[in-house]
């Protein structure tokens, strides 16, 4: 007797398979036409036939209406926890100001840091639980979530208590990432090695606290330089964390080759990656995780080179960035489609982008990203005929229904209907 039976699934993406998905085989989608999934106990414990289903009895139905059934979305790659917003730089950036230029000024990240350190955490956690509700309702079951607009001991401890919180009260389930290394606050702008060595020292609490899984480093132009994140990695992974880099999102430093060198798990934005770079990276376990989102929003025209990454064999995932400057989206199905338009990936590769790959991204490839029997339920029923509908049709919600670990969660606006 199951606890819930999904039928009348017209196609179920598994994802069924062992490990991320690299290259080629990023084409081959594991899907099942005319099928059901049965759930006990918040995992999958049966997968067959619409008339295998027949025979099956269940406590609760769901009937899928011979639509899209997925593994819910993975966004492995958010700046969820911050404060105050920055639609005051769009007219900057109209008039041609760039990112860099903004940050500069004292804005941007800068702008995000005042209003963070002003806020305190309940504040911080009421807005993260909106952020991460309208996540849920877009089909996303797991996120990462990064600090980094405290660039202060004081507040990047309170950024990472409130991911923290929202993972053990959320259905979302929220990995945390340290990102103390995202710019240099104007107190230290003379001496950015003293406020390295300050983020340094606060991995030990950060460790025995267990506020933070990863860590991660902003190397880039006029923030901290392909020396300066080498080491600071290295700390990081010697004090026992995972760690991932913001690598070449706008000059090409060559994060990407030291993302490989420091054994990251995943190098992220890779928009001005050099070819040594995609050589290395695809003969590397470090995932790609690309965020079109970003290059879309800066009005770039240069997107990362994610045909020739998969064409050399590089495991790509997709993310948000969800963040208040250069992502303000939390729509991934909207990823999805700048993926298929400007990154010029497959509806097959982008599937295996937002599951699979992405849940390799942040180390949950254990846990999310796959239908399989024995693991746990997160599952999307689409209002979509197919896969390729989902990218194809871009600006609204295709969700119809989200289960977490088995439970109905999210309705199609409905929101949070636990
Ligand atoms: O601008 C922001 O708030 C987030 C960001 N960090 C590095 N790139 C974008
Ligand atoms: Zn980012």
């Amino acid at each position: 007797m199951m606890d819930t039976l999904i039928v009348n699934i017209g196609q179920l993406l598994t994802m069924e398979g062992d490990g991320p998905v690299k290259g080629e085989k990023m084409k081959t989608l594991p899907l099942i036409e005319q099928a059901a999934v049965g759930i006990k106990n918040g995992r999958v414990a049966w997968i067959g036939s619409n008339e295998e289903a027949k025979t099956i009895s269940a406590s609760h139905l769901i009937d899928a209406e011979g639509k899209l059934v997925t593994p819910g979305l993975v966004d492995p790659h958010t700046h969820l926890v911050f404060a105050g917003s920055r639609e005051h730089e769009l007219p900057l950036k109209q008039q041609g100001v760039s990112y860099l230029d903004i940050l500069k000024r004292g804005g941007g990240i800068l702008s995000t840091v005042r209003a963070t350190r002003a806020a305190s955490e309940d504040e911080l956690y009421e807005k993260a639980r909106v952020h991460l509700n309208r996540m849920l309702s877009y089909g996303v079951t797991t996120v990462e979530a990064k600090s980094g607009y405290g660039l202060d001991v004081e507040t990047e401890q309170k950024q990472l208590r409130v991911a923290k919180r929202l993972h053990q009260t959320h259905h979302v389930e929220v990995v945390s990432t340290f990102l103390g290394a995202h710019a240099i606050p104007a107190e230290h702008q003379d001496n950015p090695d003293d406020f390295l060595q300050q983020m340094v020292d606060l991995l030990d609490v950060i460790k025995q606290e267990q506020l933070a899984e990863f860590v991660d480093i902003f190397c880039e132009t006029g923030v901290f330089t392909v020396e300066q994140s080498r080491t600071f990695l290295q700390k990081a992974k010697e004090k026992g964390f995972a760690v991932k880099i913001h690598a070449d999102e706008i000059d090409p430093l060559g994060g990407t080759e030291l993302a490989v060198e420091v054994g990251a798990v995943s190098a992220d934005h890779l928009v001005g990656s050099s070819e040594a770079g995609i050589q290395q990276l695809a003969h590397s376990n470090t995932i790609a995780v690309l965020l079109p989102g970003t290059s879309f929003y800066l009005g770039k025209r240069k997107y990362a080179k994610a045909r020739q990454m998969i064409d050399e064999g590089a495991a790509v995932a997709l993310a948000t960035d969800f963040n208040p400057g250069s992502s303000p989206t939390e729509n991934l199905q909207f990823i999805m489609t700048l993926a298929a338009l400007y990154l010029r990936m497959t509806p097959e590769e982008i599937w295996h982008a937002v599951t699979v790959n992405a849940a390799y991204a942040i180390n949950r490839g254990q846990d999310a990203g796959r239908i399989m029997v024995g693991r746990r339920a997160d599952i999307v029923i689409w209002d979509a005929p197919n896969y390729m509908y989902v990218p194809y049709h871009y600006g609204i919600n295709h969700v119809r229904m989200v289960l977490k670990d088995g439970k109905v969660v999210s309705e199609r606006g409905r929101g949070d209907v636990s």
